[in-house]
């Protein structure tokens, strides 16, 4: 059996500890470095006992030694765009799970990919990137209806997260306004704002306690409305996701891969 190495930026991070956690119950991974800031007060501290895993002979690093087949990311939109830099010049496979880029950065990650095989996505869970499919139909199904479709996304975060609406919100935005049209994204609601247009999408962003991510996409219709819920149990869906993206993306040419193409749903 081959064993993809794999190291993973912001180890220390709710993301990166569930990455070590889930990486130490697959035999086919090993993981080889995990990376923080240089200045990060835990340099050299032995990243499994971060992670509550017990010495796993991994020091946490600040910069990208030897390096594993695949580095997975859950940093900062910053953090990220820098890394996506070196992974080009290096030639570097790398799974992008962070969110909450603007457009110049999306840029820079786009160009990056010409140079090294990055996967990038706002989600690694498997139901929602199933959901994202569901979403595209529906869109597609209800676009010609006459009397109009209101479509709003609610998502609901810990009080931790830091970017808004998040990253998979607004890629359900984008496959819908694909699918359907709308030209408009409006970010909440207030005052005397009048009726409604159709061409909009409504985004809705909760943050409370240590909800791990829930997602609600609306078609309202005259007389029904239909729902497509995704409610996360745990990091450990994204995690997963993210392992499973790593063992498809080692030893692929360079180009831009979504987790579409790692989960086989474009089929
Ligand atoms: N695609 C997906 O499926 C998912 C994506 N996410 C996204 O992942 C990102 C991280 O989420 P989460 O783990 O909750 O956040 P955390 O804040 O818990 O973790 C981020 C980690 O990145 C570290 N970091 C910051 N700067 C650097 C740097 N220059 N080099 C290396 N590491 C650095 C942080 O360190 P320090 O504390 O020192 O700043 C921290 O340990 C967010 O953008 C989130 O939206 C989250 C879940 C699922
Ligand atoms: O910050 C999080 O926690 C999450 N972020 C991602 C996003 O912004 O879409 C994915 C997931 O919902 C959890």
């Amino acid at each position: 059996m081959s064993v993809t190495t794999i190291g993973v930026f912001g180890a220390t991070g709710r993301m990166g500890q569930r990455v070590l956690a889930c990486a130490a119950t697959d035999s086919s991974l090993k993981v080889s470095a995990a990376y923080e800031r240089p200045t990060h007060p835990a340099i050299g501290t032995d990243v499994g006992e971060i992670a509550g895993l017990g010495t796993i002979g991994v020091p946490l690093a600040g910069e990208i030694g030897t390096p594993p087949d695949v580095i997975i990311d859950f940093s900062t939109p910053e953090s990220s765009v820098e890394l996506s830099k070196v992974c080009a010049e290096r030639g570097l496979r790398l799974v992008l799970a962070t969110t909450g880029f603007s457009a110049e950065q999306r840029e820079v990650i786009s160009q990056a990919a010409k140079k090294t095989a990055i996967l990038w996505a706002p989600s690694m869970s498997l139901a929602v990137n199933v959901a994202m499919k569901l979403v595209a139909d529906a869109g597609r199904a209800l676009k010609d209806v006459s009397s109009g479709v209101d479509v709003e996304i609610i998502e609901r975060h810990h009080r931790f997260k830091e970017d808004a609406p998040s990253g998979t919100a607004l890629k359900f935005g984008e496959i819908v306004a694909q699918g359907m049209g709308q030209t408009e994204h409006v970010h909440g609601r207030e005052g005397r704002i009048g009726q409604r247009p159709r061409n909009e999408i409504g985004y809705h962003a909760l943050r409370t306690g240590d909800n791990v991510g829930e997602h609600t996409i609306v078609f309202g219709l005259m007389g029904e409305t239909l729902e497509v819920t995704v409610r996360g149990n745990s990091r450990d869906s994204y995690a997963q996701g993210a392992l499973t993206a790593a063992k498809f993306l080692a030893g692929r040419p360079a180009g831009l891969y979504s987790m579409a193409d790692a989960l086989g749903l474009n089929a």
